[in-house]
């Protein structure tokens, strides 16, 4: 579960609120707290609500969800034995991520490692289990990377890519918040032999916004994630970027389909803060299944390819080859 703490580490308060991590998350305070996500610390971790969140997985599987894959790895808050707790309480599969996120969240340790020392840690954790426990990772991700990339991000990325040579494992990455970052992280991991066409780049719905920078990454031939359905606060805390509605991201997955990349979409929510969860006001982990799906079907997308997206393309992913 994810303690998301560094995305807000420096992120300003809103001028008119100077004291936001104070405010009680009250309906009153709902309306800010959705505005500015990142301002409010207790906003910005799951932990606590264990309760909540098997609640709500268990309505995901009601409503036709089986499996999840949870990216919180080193750097932010991982606790496997919830997990499994939270799997076995809710008959969700959770695959959860293995590697190193964004540099500002690195311990000293991952910063002095070396190579060889980050792809034996990532290939125990799927192999013989993470964090102590013999709970074993299904996926390297969300790998997390800045703008421009760092030299211990790029010591980790080419881990990564050694790591999935070894296991033909699938890879996840986190870009900078920049449009020309996801095509520098992919150069990166094929330069370390990585296997580009089993590699999902996350988050694609904050960093490329021009339909036709989208066809220019697309054929680069990894998996094209927007991951943040569910966000329609069109102000990005984190970066110079207007956030897209839910109907703009379906826009941009219409256009990549319409250019024949139905096998290489994939889409997600990425909820890691509380104002998210329905417990707190929030859409939840089923919006797609509910209310995305039917957008997706009312604007010419197929069945096929509604399937490709939420079953084939994942299973396809996640299966080592
Ligand atoms: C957990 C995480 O890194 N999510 C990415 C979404 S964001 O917009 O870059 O914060």
């Amino acid at each position: 579960m994810i303690d998301a703490s560094p995305l807000g580490a420096n992120v300003p308060c809103p001028p008119f609120l100077p004291n936001m991590n104070s405010l009680p998350f009250t309906m009153e305070n709902l309306g800010f707290i959705r505005q500015f996500p990142w301002s409010y610390k207790p906003n910005l971790t799951l932990y606590g609500e264990e309760k909540h969140v098997i609640e709500e997985l268990k309505f995901f599987k009601q409503h036709g969800g089986s499996s999840m894959v949870e990216c919180t790895i080193v750097g932010l808050e991982r606790d496997m034995n919830m997990m499994k707790r939270m799997a076995e309480e809710s008959g969700v599969n959770i695959i959860s991520g293995t590697g190193y996120y964004v540099d500002s969240a690195l311990p000293s340790e991952v910063h002095s490692a070396t190579q060889e020392q980050l792809v034996s840690t990532m290939v125990h954790d799927i192999t013989q289990g993470a964090a102590g426990t013999d709970i074993r990772c299904g996926v390297i991700g969300e790998i997390g990377t800045s703008w421009p990339v760092t030299a211990t991000e790029k010591k980790v990325l080419q881990a990564t890519a050694a790591a999935q040579t070894q296991l033909g494992c699938p890879v996840i990455i986190h870009p900078g918040r920049n449009k020309q970052a996801p095509a520098e992280v992919i150069r990166i991991l094929a330069e370390a032999g990585g296997d580009i066409s089993r590699t999902v780049m996350s988050h694609l719905d904050r960093t490329i916004c021009d339909h036709e920078d989208l066809s220019a990454f697309a054929k680069l031939g990894c998996y094209l994630e927007l991951d943040l359905f569910g966000i329609e606060v069109s102000y990005y805390q984190l970066g110079d970027f207007d956030m897209p509605s839910d109907a703009q991201r379906i826009k941009m997955i219409k256009h990549v389909l319409d250019e024949g990349y139905e096998d290489r979409v994939v889409i997600a929510h990425d909820l890691y803060t509380k104002h998210r969860l329905m417990h707190y006001g929030g859409h939840g982990y089923s919006h797609i299944l509910l209310n995305v799906v039917p957008m997706m079907l009312a604007r010419g997308i197929s069945q096929d390819q509604v399937d490709k997206m939420l079953i084939h393309n994942p299973r396809n992913w996640l299966t080592f080859k």
